[in-house]
C-alpha cells in the first residue's frame, strides 16, 4: 500500500495507540487513572504505529533479560500491544510492523524477543515458536490436606496492594529471577501490571512468606464468588525461593476462611502440587496452555549463550524468512554452539528453532510431525538431549 507510513510513535500519539489496541482486544479506552500508570510502560523509541494516513495499527516492546539454559543472561525485547483497528485486519499491517520491529531488534543487538499471543496461529510467520508451556491447577480447599511430611514453612503476612505494590520488584528479584525462563522486570514493568491487577480484583491481597533468612515467597490473589456463592480463590502471582516457602505458601493458601476452590493459572509444567495432598488427585491439572512465544533475533548469540546436555554434536541448518543473516549453519554440542560450513544433520527454521531453544519440545517429536528435516537419522535423538533441560522452562511473567 504506496500512502502506508510504519513509525516510531511520538509521545501525544501513544495514548490514541494503546486505545487502538484495547479496542482490538474488544475492551473500551482506559481511564486517566490508568493511563498514568500504562504510559511509564511506553518506553521511547519503542512503541510504533502504522498509519494510512490514520493510526490503524500498533506494536510495542520493552527491555529484559532473559535466564537461558546454564544460567548465563541474555538481552531481551518483549513484545505487548499488538493491535490493528478492526476494518482494517488482513491487509499486512501486522506485517509491516513484525519487518519493522524485528529489524530494530536486530540493530539493537537483542538476542531473543518474547510474545504472549492472543491466538496460536498468528506469529510463527515471524519466527516465533511455542517456547514455554504452562498449566492451570484447581484445588478442592475443603478436601485438600496436606501430607505430614510436607515441610512447615514460615510466616506468612497479607498485605493490601497499596503497601504490597512497592515491594513487589524487590520480592520478586529476590525469589524469580534464578529460573531458567524467568525474566528481569524493570520498573517500566510494575506500573502496567500494577494497573491491569488493580482493574481486575475488587480485594487484591499479597501473602509473604517469611524463612530464615527472611522473606523468601510471595504470591498475590482476590476471592471471587460465582452465581451460586461458590467462592474461587484466583492465585495471580507465585513466586518462592526454596520448597519451604513453596509449602508455607500452600498451608497459608489452604487456611484462607470462606473459599471453596483454589485456582493457579499458568504454572511451570513440573511444579510439584499433587505431591504436597494427600490424595494426589485434589490438586487436578484443568488445562496446558502455550506460555510464551520465543523468537531467536540473533540466533549465534542466543546458541552460543546455553549450555547443551551430553551428547554427540549435531549440525543444524538454519532458515529464517524474516531475518535472513540469521541463515546458515550452526554446529551445536557439549562444548557449545558456533557458525560452521559443515554439512548438516537436520534442517529447520527459526520457529521451529525456538521450539526446540529450552527443551520443551524435543528434537525427535518436531522431527516426526514435520517441522525438522532429518539428513542424519542419528541427529534427533541427538539433539534431544543436548536441548533437554533438567527442570521445565518457565517465565512466569505476564506482560
Ligand atoms: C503480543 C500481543 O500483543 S498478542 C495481541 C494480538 N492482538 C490481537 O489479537 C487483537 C485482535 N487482532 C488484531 O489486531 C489483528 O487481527 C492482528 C494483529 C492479530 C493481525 O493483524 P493483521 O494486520 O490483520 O495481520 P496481517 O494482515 O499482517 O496478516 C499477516 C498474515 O497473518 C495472517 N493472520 C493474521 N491474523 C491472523 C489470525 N488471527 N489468525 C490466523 N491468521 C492470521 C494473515 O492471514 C496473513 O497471512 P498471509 O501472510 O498468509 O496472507
Amino acid at each position: 500500500m504506496s500512502d502506508r507510513t510504519v513509525r516510531i510513535l511520538r509521545p501525544d500519539e501513544q495514548r490514541g495507540a494503546w486505545d487502538l489496541f484495547r479496542a482490538a482486544l474488544h475492551v473500551q479506552p482506559g481511564t486517566d487513572e490508568d493511563w498514568d500508570r500504562v504510559s511509564k510502560a511506553y518506553e521511547a523509541e519503542r512503541s510504533w504505529g502504522v498509519f494510512e494516513p490514520d493510526l490503524v495499527g500498533t506494536a510495542r516492546s520493552f527491555a529484559a533479560e532473559m535466564v537461558v539454559p546454564g544460567g548465563a543472561r541474555l538481552p531481551l525485547a518483549a513484545v505487548t500491544g499488538v493491535g490493528v483497528r478492526a476494518g482494517r485486519t488482513r491487509r499486512g499491517v501486522l506485517s509491516a510492523l513484525q519487518a519493522a520491529q524485528l529489524a530494530d531488534f536486530a540493530e539493537r543487538g537483542v538476542a531473543l524477543s518474547l510474545l504472549y499471543a492472543s491466538e496460536g496461529a498468528i506469529y510463527g510467520r515471524y519466527g516465533y515458536g511455542v517456547a514455554t508451556l504452562a498449566k492451570r491447577v484447581v484445588v478442592d480447599r475443603h478436601r485438600a490436606q496436606l501430607r505430614l511430611d510436607v515441610p512447615a514453612g514460615g510466616e506468612v503476612t497479607v498485605l493490601g496492594v497499596d503497601e504490597a505494590a512497592p515491594k513487589w520488584p524487590e520480592l520478586y528479584a529476590a525469589t524469580a529471577t534464578g529460573r531458567v525462563g524467568a525474566m528481569t522486570r524493570s520498573e517500566v514493568y510494575w506500573p502496567g501490571y500494577e494497573a491491569s491487577l488493580r482493574r481486575r480484583a475488587k480485594l487484591l491481597q499479597t501473602a509473604v512468606h517469611r524463612g530464615p533468612d527472611g522473606d523468601d515467597g510471595f504470591l498475590t490473589y482476590y476471592v471471587e464468588e460465582d452465581a451460586n456463592e461458590h467462592a474461587k480463590l484466583n492465585v495471580m502471582a507465585f513466586h518462592y525461593a526454596n520448597p519451604a516457602a513453596f509449602a508455607g505458601l500452600w498451608r497459608f493458601l489452604l487456611s484462607v476462611d470462606l473459599v471453596d476452590e483454589i485456582v493457579l493459572a499458568m504454572r511451570p509444567l513440573d511444579e510439584p502440587h499433587a505431591l504436597l495432598f494427600a490424595d494426589p488427585r485434589m490438586a487436578k491439572t484443568e488445562s496446558t496452555d502455550d506460555e510464551c512465544w520465543l523468537r531467536l533475533v540473533d540466533v549465534r548469540a542466543a546458541l552460543a549463550a546455553r549450555t547443551y546436555g551430553p551428547a554427540e554434536p549435531v549440525v543444524l541448518e538454519v532458515f529464517d524468512r524474516s531475518l535472513p543473516g540469521n541463515d546458515g549453519r550452526y554446529v551445536v554440542g557439549p562444548d557449545g554452539a558456533s557458525r560452521t560450513d559443515a554439512e548438516p544433520a537436520l534442517r529447520l527454521s527459526a520457529d521451529t528453532l525456538a521450539m526446540l531453544y529450552f527443551g520443551t519440545w524435543r528434537a525427535s517429536a518436531l522431527a516426526a510431525t514435520g517441522r525438522i528435516e532429518v539428513f542424519d537419522p542419528a541427529a534427533p535423538e541427538a539433539a534431544d538431549v543436548l536441548f533437554g533441560t533438567r527442570e521445565s522452562v518457565w517465565c512466569g511473567t505476564f506482560f
